[in-house]
C-alpha cells in the first residue's frame, strides 16, 4: 500500500522543504505568491474571499504562515498559484520571513483607512526581496478594505499609493474582501502575470537545449504564443 510521508515524519530541514517545494513548482507549473503587510490589514481575508468566497468579520491573527493552492486554466493550460499568507504581527515575523524564498510574486497589502500601513509596505517589500531575485519577482501593492473609506478619501490615499507603487515597481490595486470588489480581477491579474513569467522562463531554458523539442513542453508553448498573438494581451484566465 502506498504510504505518504510528511515533512514532520521525515524530519526534513527547512532548506530541504523549500528545495522540494521548488521542484514541485517546476513540475506542476506552479508559481509561489507571498502576501505580506502589517497586522490587521486584511491579508487573510483577501485570500479567503478569493479562494473560499467567504468573509469573516472577526479577527483571527495568522500565526506564522499558512497557504492555499488555487488552480487556474490559462489558454487551456493548467496553472497553479501557491498563495502564502504570512503573519503581520512582529512576534511571528521571524518565522514568516523564512518562507519568502522562491516567490515569483510578492503582494504587499495595506489598509486604505490607515495611511501608516501604506508607509510600512516599503519595508515589507524590501524584506521579501532580500530572499528573492528582484529580477524574477512581480510586485503588487494592494489597498484593502475599500468599503470602509469614502470615494474622496480613497482617491487621496491612492495618490500616495501610486507613488509608492512606482517607487518599487509594483502594480497598484484596491480591493474589498467584504464586498468582493476587484478581488477576482486582482488574483486573475496575478495569475496571468505569474503564468507569463513562468512561460518566459521555460522558453529561455529550452532555447539553449534544442534536444528538448518534442518532449511536449515546447510544442505546447509554441501553441500558446501563437494564440496569445491573436488575443492581443487578453489572457483568457479562468479559475477552476
Ligand atoms: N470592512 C472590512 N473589513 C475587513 C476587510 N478585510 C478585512 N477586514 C477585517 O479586518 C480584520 C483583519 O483582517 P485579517 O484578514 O485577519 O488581517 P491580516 O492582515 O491577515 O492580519 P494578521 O494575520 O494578523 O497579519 C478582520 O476583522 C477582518 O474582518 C474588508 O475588505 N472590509
Ligand atoms: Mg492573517
Amino acid at each position: 500500500m502506498k504510504k505518504c510521508l510528511f515533512s514532520r515524519e521525515l524530519l526534513l530541514s527547512r532548506d530541504s522543504i523549500l528545495l522540494v517545494s521548488e521542484m514541485i513548482h517546476l513540475l506542476l507549473k506552479m508559481s509561489k505568491v507571498v502576501m505580506v503587510g502589517d497586522l490587521y490589514v486584511g491579508k487573510t481575508s483577501l485570500i479567503n474571499r478569493f479562494c473560499k468566497n467567504v468573509f469573516d468579520r472577526d479577527y483571527k491573527a495568522t500565526i506564522g504562515v499558512d497557504f492555499e493552492i488555487e488552480r487556474f486554466e490559462i489558454l487551456g493550460i493548467p496553472f497553479n498559484l501557491q498563495i502564502w499568507d504570512t503573519a503581520g504581527q512582529e512576534k511571528f515575523k521571524c518565522i514568516a520571513s523564512t518562507y519568502y524564498r522562491g516567490a515569483q510574486v510578492i503582494i504587499t497589502a495595506f489598509d486604505l483607512s490607515d495611511i501608516q500601513t501604506l508607509e510600512h509596505t516599503k519595508h515589507w517589500v524590501q524584506d521579501a526581496l532580500r530572499e528573492n531575485d528582484p529580477e524574477n519577482c512581480s510586485i503588487f501593492l494592494v489597498g484593502t478594505k475599500k468599503d470602509t473609506v469614502s470615494e474622496a478619501e480613497c482617491e487621496r490615499t491612492e495618490q500616495d499609493a501610486v507613488r509608492f507603487a512606482t517607487e518599487f515597481n509594483a502594480e497598484y490595486w484596491s480591493v474589498s474582501s467584504k464586498t468582493g470588489e476587484h478581488v477576482k480581477d486582482f488574483f486573475f491579474r496575478v495569475a496571468a502575470l505569474a503564468f507569463e513569467q513562468s512561460m518566459k522562463k521555460e522558453l529561455e531554458r529550452n532555447r539553449d537545449s534544442p534536444t528538448l523539442i518534442g518532449n511536449g513542453n515546447l510544442i505546447q508553448l509554441e501553441g500558446i504564443s501563437a494564440e496569445k498573438k491573436e488575443t492581443e494581451g487578453q489572457l483568457n484566465t479562468t479559475c477552476c
